[in-house]
């Protein structure tokens, strides 16, 4: 583990910087260990609502600022994410410094285990971006917090699965919305990135017969899915470079590789009428949310739309049930729908409307939380 020590003026100046980047958080751990190379950061945001979940992202940051800040972000987000959901989770996240192409190892992911470890059930994680399933497999020989693990070892499976259902659910509500229809047929999508979600959301988009375009840095998904575009009889697929996507005439945006995406650059070309993605962080700041709902496009909160998966991960934990699973996952549905009518109700952006929803939702559990009341046990004991 390392701490960080002040040793100049400028350093500590940086170093408060840091601190107060992370003074919304309960704990933020730095996972080092040499003989894995493994640079990692965990962040727990809250666990007022029970333990702290969240996936692992492994991307190579370019500095260690843009780790940190990543994962702050990120856990912060988890803990809107559960109280949106309804679980009984609090917010969390972990980076693993590298590149997911060429630095993976069994080794790496073990001692990352041990980290996870040390946290005492504090915090449990899982895949995210640039990480997979069968990382968690050598993560798990060392600590029972891994949630969202392969069918064969007892868990809920692939978690990108429950994720994209939760992102169409959104899809037709916001249809609903913008159209007065659910159907995800007549209406055109940008998709960015063709990953674990975003290429099952095209597929999904293709098979009903919608028009998308798309785009991703990594061109076997594009062959993949023009081979897809080649079986369907109705849907088409457009492909364009990385920063084109932002001015494709499609009617929503489907954001679904990194976070940052609306910007004051990205905004400014948008002709899109709606934002409904599975990327965590979409919105650079807070503000670029507020600025959709002035141009009068429809935005999505990603915490809400995407938490399908994070829905799976945390049932998983009282034993898989697809069918609770696609139960919960449905609501995201309504509750989509409520933060659009919040929203225009209170002439406040939807981003305002979705945190106000989270927030009371936290304030109330947080009262009646059993983990307050000393006579009962914690009902997240889980798997130990
Ligand atoms: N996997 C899940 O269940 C969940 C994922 N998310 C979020 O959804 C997003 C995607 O997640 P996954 O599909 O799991 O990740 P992934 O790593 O499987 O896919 C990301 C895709 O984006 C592409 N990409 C990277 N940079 C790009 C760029 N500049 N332009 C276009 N494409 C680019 C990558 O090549 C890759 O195909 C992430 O932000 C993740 O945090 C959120 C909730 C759950
Ligand atoms: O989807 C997962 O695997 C875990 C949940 C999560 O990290 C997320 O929703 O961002």
């Amino acid at each position: 583990m390392s701490y960080i020590m002040a040793s100049s003026k400028n350093d500590e100046i940086e170093n408060l910087s840091l601190l107060e980047k992370m003074s919304e958080h309960e704990q933020v751990v730095f996972c080092n260990d040499p003989s894995t190379n493994l640079q990692a950061i965990i962040a727990i945001h809250s666990t007022k609502l029970g333990p702290a979940i969240g996936g692992c992202r492994m991307q190579p940051y370019e500095s260690f600022d843009e780790a940190l800040e990543d994962v702050l972000r990120l856990s912060k987000g988890m803990s809107y994410k559960c109280a949106a959901a309804d679980l009984d989770f609090g917010g969390g996240k972990a980076v693993i410094i590298g590149d997911p192409l060429t630095d993976k190892s069994p080794e790496l992911f073990r001692a990352f285990g041990q980290f996870v470890e040390s946290l005492n059930g504090r915090f449990y994680t899982g895949t995210d971006m640039g990480t997979t399933l069968a990382d968690f497999v050598h993560a798990m020989k060392e600590t029972n917090c891994i949630a969202g693990i392969p069918e064969e070892y007892g868990g809920g499976g692939d978690s990108s699965i429950p994720t994209t259902e939760s992102v169409i659910y959104g899809l037709k509500a916001t249809n609903k919305m913008l159209f007065g229809h659910e159907s995800l047929q007549p209406v055109t999508y940008a998709i960015q990135g063709l990953g674990k979600v975003g290429f099952k959301i095209a597929e999904r988009l293709l098979q009903e017969g919608a028009s998308i375009y798309v785009t991703d840095i990594n061109k076997d998904s594009i062959e993949a899915i023009q081979a897809k575009a080649a079986q369907t009889s109705e849907g088409t697929v457009t492909v364009v470079e990385t920063n084109e996507i932002y001015t494709v005439p499609a009617d929503i945006f489907v954001p679904c590789a990194m976070g940052g995406v609306i910007n004051d650059t990205t905004i400014e070309q948008f002709q899109f009428k709606a934002v409904v993605g599975a990327a965590n962080n979409q919105l650079l700041e807070e503000r670029h949310g507020i600025e959709l709902t002035k141009r009068g496009i429809l935005y999505a909160p990603d915490y809400i739309v995407n938490a399908g998966g994070l829905i799976q991960v945390a049932d998983e934990l009282y034993g898989p049930s697809k069918e609770r699973v696609l139960l919960k996952t449905k609501e995201i549905y309504n509750t989509i729908l409520e933060v659009y009518k919040q929203s225009e109700l209170n002439e406040i952006s939807t981003v305002e409307a979705a945190d106000q929803l989270c927030e009371k939702v936290m304030s109330n559990r947080e009262k009646r939380n059993s983990f307050f009341n000393r006579t009962v046990s914690p009902k997240w004991k889980i798997r130990h």
